[in-house]
């Protein structure tokens, strides 16, 4: 054994439970217990909590066509620095990922930033504009071997696209993560959650309707083609009771959560900051409370970032004309730490559920959420349950500083992560070249 290739995190608490010494050897967890160090570079992790490595099924990376706001290399940085290990790269990018081509292209850019393993989202629809299936089934035999699909920054409106798509996917295991927003209801101009809030700002708002009349019919054309339909970034609590009946009736829905619908409200936009437009918008406190209540009882199966970066001049504008969409990858562990572990809601072996072992399984990721098991591959997250760490946007490895935490101190916040046994980030630095 050389150290090159052998690591032993020592004393670390798996799930936040037992401690024990876990033994990397050429990539894979070899021994946990109390495994001999001899000739292992030793990492020091009393006090730490190790998980296996986070999974997002929602980012998005920005390249090909918008790299002044991030690239793959990039993207993957803020990914690593937040502890994960395999990202999902959404279709919304330029020209968009509809084809075979252009998914191995993100799949090989995500491969020479070696940071994090970076699976490329299909578009549903050609140029996702709703109307002809893109090339899936080429997509999915592609080197990307692509098994998730979204149009998302769109809703796939049509109902027969929608079957259609469903229908296709089922044939290679695939799934279909759907933006969930009808374009009728939530009008062209809308900007904010449709209340008494955006009645008095004067900003046009969208209903929570407008998500939930998507979910309720996606959930029966899941249940009518037998195939599997996710729904992006849920939002209301109208979306929750739909997701309850769909599971009670054994459909094959799953749903995500992002970590800003988990903590941040409609009352930010009181002083009209661009920084906290995002879609689909902050929700009241109510919706808030029930998309915890959600995640903590597995109606929503995940969380994932929506990582949306964007360059200044797209963001600082007046509210109606800034974009859509805030900075999440190096956040997401500790804002889910502070709301849902330090609260008591959930353990930190439901953060592995959420947020590694349920999104691994539904991308269908072999290599992922499993890095705590002898003889998986050795991706595993370090992370301090007892930060205090205050965010700065101009820390950040993000090409973007649309970020929705800055100023804010979190109680936890990641060490080391490890992408098959090699250390992307120690110490909370990245670990660049290999
Ligand atoms: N989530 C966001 O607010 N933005 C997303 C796409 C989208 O509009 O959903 C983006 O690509 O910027």
């Amino acid at each position: 054994m050389t150290e090159q290739n052998t690591i032993l995190l020592r004393g670390a608490s798996l799930l936040g439970e037992q401690s024990a010494d876990v033994l990397v050897v050429g990539g894979v967890v070899a021994e946990i217990g109390s495994p001999s160090a001899e000739g292992a570079r030793v990492v020091d992790a009393d006090g730490l909590v190790a998980l296996p490595g986070l999974v997002d099924l929602h980012t998005h990376l920005r390249e090909p066509g918008r790299e002044d706001a991030e690239t793959v290399l990039t993207g993957s940085r803020a990914a690593a620095v937040g502890g994960f290990t395999a990202v999902l790269a959404m279709a919304n990018t330029s020209p968009v990922t509809d084809t075979a081509e252009a998914a191995e292209r993100v799949h090989d850019l995500g491969r020479a930033a070696g940071l994090v393993d970076v699976h490329p989202v299909g578009a549903v629809t050609k140029g996702l504009a709703g109307e002809e299936l893109a090339e899936l089934g080429l997509m999915a035999r592609s080197r990307a071997r692509v098994r998730v699909f979204s149009d998302d920054g769109r809703c796939v409106a049509n109902p027969r696209v929608m079957r259609r798509a469903l229908e296709y996917v089922k044939a290679f295991g695939g799934v279909v993560s759907q933006h969930a927003q009808d374009p009728d209801l939530a009008g062209p101009q809308s900007c904010c959650h449709e209340g008494e809030l955006s009645g008095r700002l004067g900003l046009p708002g969208w209903p929570g309707v407008a998500e939930e009349v998507i979910v309720a019919r996606d959930v029966m054309l899941a249940r009518h083609t037998g195939s599997r339909v996710h729904v992006a970034h849920a939002s209301t609590a109208g979306t929750v009771e739909v997701l309850r009946w769909a599971r009670s009736q054994g459909i094959a829905v799953t749903a995500e959560v992002t970590p800003h619908h988990l903590l941040l409200t409609t009352d930010l936009l009181g002083d009209y900051d661009p920084t906290y437009k995002v879609n689909p918008p902050l929700r009241p406190a109510e919706d808030v409370e029930a998309l915890r209540a959600a995640l903590a009882d597995g109606t929503i199966d995940a969380v994932a970032t929506d990582h949306a970066p964007h360059a200044r001049h797209d963001k600082e504008h007046a509210f109606v004309d800034a974009a859509f969409g805030m900075l999440g990858l190096e956040t997401a562990l500790p804002v889910v730490a502070s709301v849902m572990v330090e609260t008591g809601l959930m353990t930190w072996a439901d953060v592995a559920r959420v947020m590694s072992t349920t999104p691994a399984a539904i991308a269908g990721l072999e290599g992922q959420g499993r890095g705590l098991e002898v003889g998986a591959p050795a991706n595993i997250v370090l992370v301090d349950p007892s930060a205090d760490v205050t965010v700065d946007r101009d820390a950040s490895v993000s090409l973007s500083r649309n970020n929705p935490w800055h100023g804010r101190t979190f109680g936890a916040s990641v060490r080391h992560t490890l992408l098959r046994g090699r250390p992307t980030v120690l110490d909370g630095s990245l670990v660049e070249g290999r």
